[in-house]
């Protein structure tokens, strides 16, 4: 049995899974071709929510879940940064006997730049290249060539395999894609990318499945709220804007980060305040955002189930800010016809779906609110105008279909 190993270092998380690849997957790359045999998390890094799980599945069967102290024979304990959780990681791979059937390892690599548009056989010098886009993804880039190096050491044989979250959005329009700054600065590659293009692109696929009449997904707006939060607008099953831009930094408040701001705020931040560019760089990603609003938590469970006023206040600022991202990323569409909430927040926190929802309703949005509390796959009642749904999203699967159809295609 052939098998891809995915890696996914998200900003709280990594996230592993280990796929079979099925008979008529040898001759094509979709969603499908993949059997998941195991998959896993760390999840909660830098915080005080560290947490670690592991199931296996066999056919037919429902999936086995580690216990504790199975994790903890595995050497699977929570880790409290990626470096930890890596390193465990690693040790837990190296003891699985059989390393003969593993054809490719498939890295989440959140910063493509301008050149790479498709997943790709990494070389050495593809990974100097990456590093160099580090301080635009500080909280992912780092962390996603980190394993990408170990295992090129230790598997020399076996293809490392990078897709990028800026890949889905490489061929929106110009206009969505340029700062209003001088053209020097423009030709330099100072421009738009947005990220979370991975789940992106397995949510209008599964939209597909869900919703087959093509005419009713013309203009999507897909709202990934997880510890990083994006919003992207998708006409025709293409990226066309997101709330993202040159780096993860951009758009709606999230976790640990704050999101648009004005940049003059930052000009009198490193002149009045006397702070360093590390100093706004800390502050920006890692002490803003739900954490730095509440003075509590950057968890949304956390927030939610405070009574502290500060935390109530961190919960309507994200929800209003995501409302107004989603009346924009309609306007570039030209109108509405899906909303797509996915991540760990959007998959899970039925409150704050609900109160984007209402701030949506004069685009044409009725929730359904009995399907929302059920986390049900479609949330809106027959009546409104916009459909309204939760898909869970699946990084992983599309980083392990895109290996797939790379090596057919190098076959
Ligand atoms: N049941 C839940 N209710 C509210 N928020 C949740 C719930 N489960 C997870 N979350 C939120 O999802 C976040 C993690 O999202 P995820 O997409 O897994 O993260 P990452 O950005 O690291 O990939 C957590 O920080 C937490 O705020
Ligand atoms: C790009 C980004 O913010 O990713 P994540 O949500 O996984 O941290
Ligand atoms: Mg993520």
């Amino acid at each position: 049995m052939q098998e891809i190993l995915v890696l996914n270092s998200g900003s709280s998380s990594v996230k592993f899974a280990l796929y079979h690849i099925t008979a008529e997957g040898a001759a094509g790359g979709s969603l499908e071709a993949l059997t998941l045999a195991y998959s896993g998390h760390f999840s909660g890094l830098a915080t005080s929510q560290c947490r670690v799980s592991l199931a296996h599945r066999e056919p037919g069967q429902p999936p086995h879940r580690y216990g504790l102290q199975a994790l903890e024979a595995l050497g699977l304990t929570p880790a409290i940064n990626h470096e930890e959780a890596i390193t465990k990681l690693m040790a837990w791979l190296e003891q699985r006997e059989d390393k003969s059937t593993l054809v490719a390892i498939g890295h989440r690599v959140v910063h493509g730049g301008q050149t790479y548009h498709e997943a790709v056989r990494l070389s050495a010098n593809d990974v100097v290249e990456l590093e160099k886009f580090s301080s635009l993804a500080p909280l992912h880039q780092p962390h996603g060539l980190a394993p990408i190096k170990l295992l090129m050491a230790q598997l020399p044989d076996v293809p490392q395999i990078a897709c990028f979250d800026t890949a889905f959005h490489a061929h929106q329009p110009w206009v969505a894609r340029q700062f209003a700054l001088p053209r020097e600065l423009t030709a330099k590659g100072l421009i738009r990318y947005g990220f979370h293009g991975l789940s992106y692109d397995y949510i209008q696929r599964t939209l597909a499945n869900v919703l087959p009449d093509d005419a009713l997904r013309s203009r999507v707006v897909v709202a990934h709220l997880g510890n990083g939060a994006s919003m992207c607008a998708i006409r025709d099953g293409v990226s066309v804007a997101s709330s993202m831009g040159f780096t993860a930094l951009d758009g709606l408040p999230m976790g640990t980060r704050s999101g648009a701001l004005d940049p003059g705020l930052v000009l009198h931040l490193i002149g009045h305040e006397e702070m360093s560019v590390e100093d706004v760089s800390t502050l920006l990603y890692k002490r803003s955002g739900l954490l730095g609003v509440s003075g509590i938590s950057s968890d949304m469970r956390e927030l939610l189930a405070s009574d502290a006023p500060e935390a109530e206040e961190a919960v309507e600022l994200y929800c209003y800010r995501a409302a107004r991202e989603i009346a924009s990323l309609a306007g570039a569409l030209g109108g509405l016809d899906q909303l797509v909430f996915t991540a760990g927040i959007g998959e899970h926190a039925a409150p704050v779906r609900a109160r984007i929802v209402a701030q949506c309703d004069w685009l044409g949005m009725q929730l359904d609110e009995t399907a929302n509390k059920r986390d049900a796959c479609c949330i809106s009642l027959p009546s409104s105008r916009v459909g309204v749904w939760v898909i869970p999203t699946d990084e992983e699967r599309v980083i392990a279909s895109d290996c797939l159809a790379l090596l057919n295609r190098a076959d």
